[in-house]
């Protein structure tokens, strides 16, 4: 498996770029298109592995999908038009695909059987197979682990009020699409509002949804309609070309197009409590969804508290923000935020060990980790144990520390952005 070596940027990063588009909206995009009717026109389609399983799994389900690069369009069979795959539906590498699919097949009439690479089978399913239990679907672990393959035979749903013990856009979408089909009204509180892609999207293929706080509501559906979606630049992937920007002396980058939707974009919050030079320029919208382009300049930072209910809006971030941590002065406390455990890999232990192999000094807590700022940092082994956030994580805090830093397995950034080391080295050369 191939290994990465980075050093120090000495003049910073600069330039300009447009990151590819967002993830969980190209996924979204792909599903709602297929069971809607008519055509649905995607453009800005993310082309990572992790929306490539989606596109794979319905056509296998007999959605006729023409990826054509920037753009896709999904020939949608109708809220029951899909079929029956042969064999075993795979989801490779991706949570979202797999929990979001599952609230489609609980009440589809044939059988199927979920699966994917080694890191999904060890991630937590039991939390959309409750729900959607509840609402009369027959799912169940195949291994009784509450782990994928999951098996799933499509059954007729009734809506439930769900209370959702953690606040997971990928359970909240997976009930409301089963919600689609059921009988009776769905809704899903959660303890914090996570992202609202769903809700938003859904409304515009012609569902009726309600949102009132952290409380979903969706009516069912006899029909969706295709639609045209302009999928915005993933904050995510933006992520590392902010923290780059602030964390390397020198630099000034102007990310264009990004997706800023408040229920994403808490890592903007998080860089400006800790005295970031980011500004925000040209703010527009695609469809329902905000975006702008981000201007960052390297700014000294100091030390936060990140916690609560800004956790479900920088999820995917907070390895990135954990490493900017150590470049800024004093402590900052990541807490509530527990389910780092349970991504790609345990992002809380790996995060821990690794910034630490390079010299910063970080301490694990329960439910996150409390970062002291300063320490110079060095380069070392990294490895992204196949996760590509810590892939990436390490490509830009490399740029920042003294020596070489080699990273296992760095082409792992595929699974959500395919030609990041390519952006990276424009900016740095
Ligand atoms: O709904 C989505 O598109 C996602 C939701 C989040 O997961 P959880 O729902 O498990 O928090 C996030 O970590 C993932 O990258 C994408
Ligand atoms: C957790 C992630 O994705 P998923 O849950 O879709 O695998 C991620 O992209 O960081």
């Amino acid at each position: 498996m191939e290994s990465m070596e980075f050093t120090k940027a000495i003049s910073g990063l600069n330039g300009e770029l447009a990151v590819p588009g967002d993830k969980s909206i190209s996924h979204r995009a792909v599903m709602f298109g297929s069971i809607a009717k008519g055509l649905t026109e995607i453009r800005g389609f993310l082309q990572g592995a992790d929306c490539l399983s989606t596109i794979a799994c319905f056509r296998r389900m007999g959605v006729g999908i023409d990826n054509l690069g920037d753009r896709v369009l999904v020939h949608g069979n109708g809220m029951r038009g899909l079929k029956r795959p042969a064999g075993l539906l795979d989801c490779g590498n991706s949570g979202t695909t797999m929990r979001l699919i599952s609230g489609i097949l609980a009440a589809q009439n044939f059988d199927v059987t979920l699966t994917g690479d080694a890191s999904i089978q060890k991630r937590p399913m039991k939390r959309i197979i409750d729900p959607l239990s509840m609402m009369g679907a027959d799912i169940a672990s195949v291994n009784k682990n509450g782990c994928a393959p999951l098996r799933i035979k499509g059954r007729r749903l009734t809506g439930i009020h769900y209370n959702s013990k953690v606040a997971s856009a990928q359970v909240k979408s997976a009930v409301l699409l089963a919600g689609l089909y059921a009988q009776g009204e769905t809704s899903v509180t959660e303890p914090a509002l996570s992202r609202n892609h769903t809700e938003l999207m859904l409304r515009h293929f012609g569902a009726a949804v309600n949102s009132c706080g952290a409380t979903a509501t969706i009516s069912p559906a006899d029909e969706l309609f295709g639609t045209k979606v302009a999928v915005p630049g993933d904050i995510s992937s933006a992520a590392y070309f902010i923290a780059g920007a602030l964390m390397v002396p020198g630099s000034q980058v102007l990310i264009k197009g990004v997706g800023i939707n408040p229920t994403r974009a808490g890592i903007l919050k998080v860089c400006r409590d800790m005295g970031a030079d980011l500004t925000l320029l040209n703010e527009n919208h695609s469809g329902a969804e905000p975006t702008a382009d981000l201007l960052v300049r390297h700014s000294p930072l100091s030390g936060t508290v990140v916690e609560g209910e800004v956790i479900p809006t920088l999820i995917d971030e907070l390895p990135m923000i954990a490493a900017m941590a150590c470049t800024a002065q004093g402590e900052t406390v990541i807490k509530d935020a527990a389910e780092l455990k349970v991504k790609e890999s345990n992002r809380i232990a790996i995060m821990v060990e690794s910034l630490n192999a390079m010299g910063a000094d970080v301490t694990e807590t329960e439910d996150g980790m409390i970062i002291r700022g300063g320490r110079p940092l060095h380069g070392a082994e990294i490895d992204s144990h196949l996760d590509h956030r810590i892939a990436m994580t390490f490509a830009v805090t490399a740029l920042c520390a003294d020596g070489v830093t080699a990273i296992k397995d760095a082409q792992c950034v595929n699974i959500s952005y395919p030609g990041f080391y390519r952006d990276l080295e424009k900016l740095t050369e």
